[in-house]
C-alpha cells in the first residue's frame, strides 16, 4: 500500500527568547511590574520624596495620612512616605550585596565540586554543611557588634550564609552534566578545564541560578528587615525593618505606622517569589506539568475536523488493518500524538493505523524522528508529560483500552504487555540487585510468594540463556555486561507471560555479535509463548531477521506496510527502497535478506552501489 503524498517536514519550531516567553505569563508580568515600581522608587527616592526622611516635625508625631503627608508621620515626627522611599534604597542595596556575595562564593565552588569531584567536592561540601549548621542570626549579631554595625559588611556576611543554597544547586547540576558525552568530547578535543568550566558548565547551571537569585533576594530582604527590626544598622539610614520596629511599639494605638512598611516588605518579597516561580516554570527547573488548557488545545488540534473525501491527506489515517479488532494482540486506529510548543501544536504522529495478531512479529521501521517510539509509547501509556494522544481506538488483547483511565491502563503493563527498552543499563536501577528487580514485579503484579517469585525469576533467566543465574541474580547492574543486562530485561518482560511484547530498538546498544543472539532469543520466546512481538527499529536487517510484517514510517505517518518478503522484493515507496538500500551496508547474518538478494536483481544492484561506496564491503558477505 502506498500512502497519499503528504508534506515532507513538519513546520520548523522557532526558538523564542526567555524574555518573550516570560512576558506571556500574566502573574510573572505583574510581579515584575511590582518589582520595577519598587526599584524605580528606590532609584528616584531623592526626587520623589516630599521631605527629608530624617526631618523631625513634632506636629507630625503619630499623624494620620493627609495634610501633605499621604502616609502620615511616625512616632518621631518624620514623614512615613519619604522614609518608605529611602527605605526601599537600603533594602534593595542590601539584597544586591547579599546575592552577589552568595553567587561569587556558591557558584564557583558548586561548579568546581561537581566537575572535579574528589577532594574538591569533599572540602567544599564540608564547608557548605558547616555553614548551614551554624546559627546564622547569632553570628550576624556578633558580626554587627564587631564591625560597628557596618551595613555592607553585614549584608556580605548574610550572603556567605546564603551561599550554600547556590552551592547545592550548582553542584547537583554540574555533577549531572560532567558525565555528558559532550563534556568528554570537549576534553578529548583538548579544551582545558578552566575553559570547560567557563563555557559548558556555567551555561548548564545558568538557569537554576537565575531562579535561585530571585528566591535568595526575597530571603535576604526578609532577614535584613529582621536584623533592622532588632535595631541593627545606622539610626540615620531609613530602612523598612527600623520602620516596622517603630510601628510594632505603637501597634495597638497607631497601627498604620506598622502597616505601611509591612505592605512594602510583603509585596516586594511576594513579587520576587512569583518572579522566581515563573522563571522556574519557563526554564524547566520544575517537572513539566502542561496546563489543562494547553492539553485541551493539543487535543482539539489533533482531533481536528472529520476528513472529507479528497481532504488534506495529512488528516487521513495511514496504514492498514489485517485482522479483526477482537482477534488482535494490538490494534491502533488513526493515532495522532502532539506536543504544545510556544508556536503551536507540533504533531509527531499523524494518523497511524496498524495491527498485530497473536503469534505475529510486526516491525515498525523508519528513520530517526519518524514517530516510532511515540507510537509505541502511546500503547504503553508512557508518553512524556507534554505529549497528548488522540486515537479512534487502541486495542490490546482484543480489548479496547484507549479510553480506560490511566490507573487501569497501568495494570496492563507486566500482565498483557511486556516491554523491552533500548538502553538496558539505564533501565536497571544501579542501587538494587538483579534479583530484587526481577522478583519485585512478580510478587506485586502477579502475587507470587517470595520463594515462588525467585524460582520464576531464576527459571526465566535460564530460559533467556544465562548460564549462571544465581550469580546474576546476586549481581548489581554494573557487575554484568550490556548483553546480559538486555537478557535480564527480556526475562523481566516475559516473566509474566504477556500476550504482547513491545521491543524498542532492543539491539541498538549492543555489539554486533550480541545483537544477533538477542534477536534470535526474542524470536524463540515469541514462538514459545505465542506472543505478538512489535519491534521498533531503524534497521531493515533486523526486520529481515525476525519480522513477519513491516510498517514503514516517515514524518509521523505510515508510508508503506506489508509482509516482509513482499516489501523486500517490491518496495512500492521510494523511501522504503532507500531504507532497504541503506540497511544493506551495516547488517550481517540475515538469512531472509540474503535470500531476498539472491531472488531480487534490484536489491543486488543496490548492494553493488553500496559496496562501491564502502570499497570491498562485499568481501565481508
Ligand atoms: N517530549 C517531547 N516534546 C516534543 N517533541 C518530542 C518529544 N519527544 C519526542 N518528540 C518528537 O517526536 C518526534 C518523533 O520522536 P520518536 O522518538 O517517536 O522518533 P523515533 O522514530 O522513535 O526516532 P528514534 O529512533 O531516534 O528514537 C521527533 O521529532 C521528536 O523530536
Amino acid at each position: 500500500m502506498t500512502a497519499a503524498p503528504f508534506p515532507a517536514t513538519l513546520a520548523p519550531v522557532k526558538r523564542i527568547s526567555l524574555w518573550r516567553r516570560y512576558l506571556r505569563r500574566p502573574l510573572g508580568v505583574v510581579a515584575l511590574g511590582v518589582l520595577m515600581v519598587v526599584v524605580a522608587a528606590a532609584v528616584l527616592a531623592p526626587w520623589l520624596s516630599p521631605f527629608d526622611p530624617n526631618l523631625v516635625d513634632f506636629k507630625l508625631t503619630h499623624a494620620t495620612p493627609g495634610d501633605g503627608h499621604p502616609l502620615g508621620g511616625d512616632s518621631a515626627g518624620r514623614d512615613i512616605l519619604s522614609r518608605l522611599l529611602y527605605g526601599a534604597r537600603t533594602t534593595l542595596f542590601g539584597a544586591v550585596i547579599t546575592c552577589v556575595a552568595g553567587l561569587l562564593l556558591g557558584v564557583p565552588a558548586g561548579v568546581a565540586a561537581g566537575y572535579f569531584g574528589g577532594v574538591t567536592d569533599r572540602v567544599c561540601s564540608w564547608i557548605s554543611d558547616a555553614l548551614q549548621s551554624v546559627p546564622g542570626m547569632i553570628v550576624l549579631l556578633v558580626v554587627a557588634a564587631g564591625t560597628g554595625q557596618d551595613f555592607a559588611v553585614l549584608m556580605v556576611a548574610l550572603g556567605i550564609f546564603l551561599a550554600p543554597g547556590y552551592y547545592r544547586i550548582t553542584r547537583a547540576r554540574a555533577l549531572a552534566v560532567r558525565r555528558e558525552p559532550y563534556i568528554d568530547a570537549a576534553r578529548v578535543a583538548g579544551v582545558t578545564n578552566p575553559r570547560i568550566l567557563r563555557t559548558h558548565m556555567l551555561r548548564a547551571v545558568y538557569a537554576p541560578i537565575v531562579v535561585q537569585t530571585a528566591l535568595t533576594a526575597g530571603i535576604a530582604i526578609g532577614m535584613q528587615a529582621g536584623l533592622q527590626f532588632l535595631g541593627i544598622g545606622s539610626a540615620s539610614t531609613p530602612s523598612w525593618g527600623q520602620m516596622m520596629n517603630d510601628g510594632f511599639k505603637n501597634m495597638l494605638t497607631y497601627p498604620l505606622i506598622l502597616l505601611w512598611p509591612s505592605i512594602a516588605l510583603g509585596v516586594t518579597i511576594a513579587a520576587l517569589a512569583f518572579i522566581g516561580s515563573t522563571l522556574a516554570d519557563l526554564i524547566s527547573v520544575r517537572t513539566e506539568q502542561p496546563a489543562r488548557r494547553a492539553r485541551l488545545r493539543v487535543r482539539q488540534a489533533l482531533a481536528g475536523p472529520a476528513p472529507a473525501p479528497g481532504d488534506l491527506p495529512d488528516r487521513v489515517s495511514s496504514g492498514t488493518h489485517e485482522h479483526q479488532a477482537a482477534d488482535c494482540a494490538l490494534r491502533i486506529e488513526n493515532l495522532r500524538v502532539g506536543y504544545a510548543t510556544p508556536t503551536g501544536v507540533k504533531e509527531v504522529v499523524r494518523g497511524v493505523s496498524l495491527d498485530a495478531a497473536p503469534g505475529e512479529v510486526l516491525g515498525i521501521v523508519g528513520e530517526s524522528g519518524s514517530g516510532k517510539t511515540q507510537t509505541i509509547f502511546t500503547v504503553l501509556d508512557l508518553l512524556p508529560s507534554g505529549g497528548t494522544a488522540v486515537a479512534d481506538g487502541i486495542w490490546v488483547d482484543g480489548r479496547e483500552v484507549g479510553r480506560l483511565p490511566s490507573a487501569e491502563r497501568a495494570t496492563l503493563l507486566g500482565r498483557s504487555i511486556g516491554y523491552v527498552p533500548q538502553e538496558p543499563m539505564s533501565n536497571l536501577d544501579p542501587c538494587y540487585t538483579v534479583e530484587r528487580q526481577l522478583v519485585e514485579p512478580l510478587r506485586h503484579v502477579h502475587g507470587l510468594s517470595k520463594t515462588a517469585a525467585r524460582a520464576r525469576a531464576r527459571e526465566v533467566l535460564v530460559r533467556v540463556g544465562i548460564t549462571d543465574p544465581d550469580r546474576v541474580l546476586a549481581s548489581y547492574p554494573h557487575q554484568i555486561s550490556g548483553g546480559m543486562a538486555q537478557r535480564v530485561l527480556i526475562a523481566g518482560a516475559v516473566a509474566g507471560r504477556p500476550s504482547l511484547l513491545v521491543a524498542d530498538e532492543p539491539t541498538t546498544a549492543l555489539d554486533v555479535t550480541v545483537q544477533a543472539e538477542v534477536l534470535e532469543l526474542l524470536r524463540e520466546l515469541q514462538q514459545e509463548y505465542g506472543m505478538a512481538l512489535v519491534i521498533v527499529t531503524h534497521n531493515f536487517g533486523v526486520v529481515a531477521d525476525i519480522c513477519d510484517r513491516v510498517v514503514v514510517m516517515k514524518d509521523g505517518r505510515i508510508v508503506e506496510t506489508g509482509p516482509v518478503e513482499r516489501i523486500f522484493r517490491h518496495p512500492e515507496d521510494p523511501y522504503t527502497a532507500e531504507l532497504i538500500s541503506a540497511s544493506l551496508d551495516d547488517t550481517e547474518g540475515r538469512h531472509e535478506l540474503d535470500e531476498a538478494w539472491d531472488r531480487d536483481p534490484r536489491l543486488d544492484a543496490d548492494l553493488d552501489r553500496s559496496a562501491a561506496h564502502v570499497g570491498g564491503e562485499d568481501d565481508a558477505r
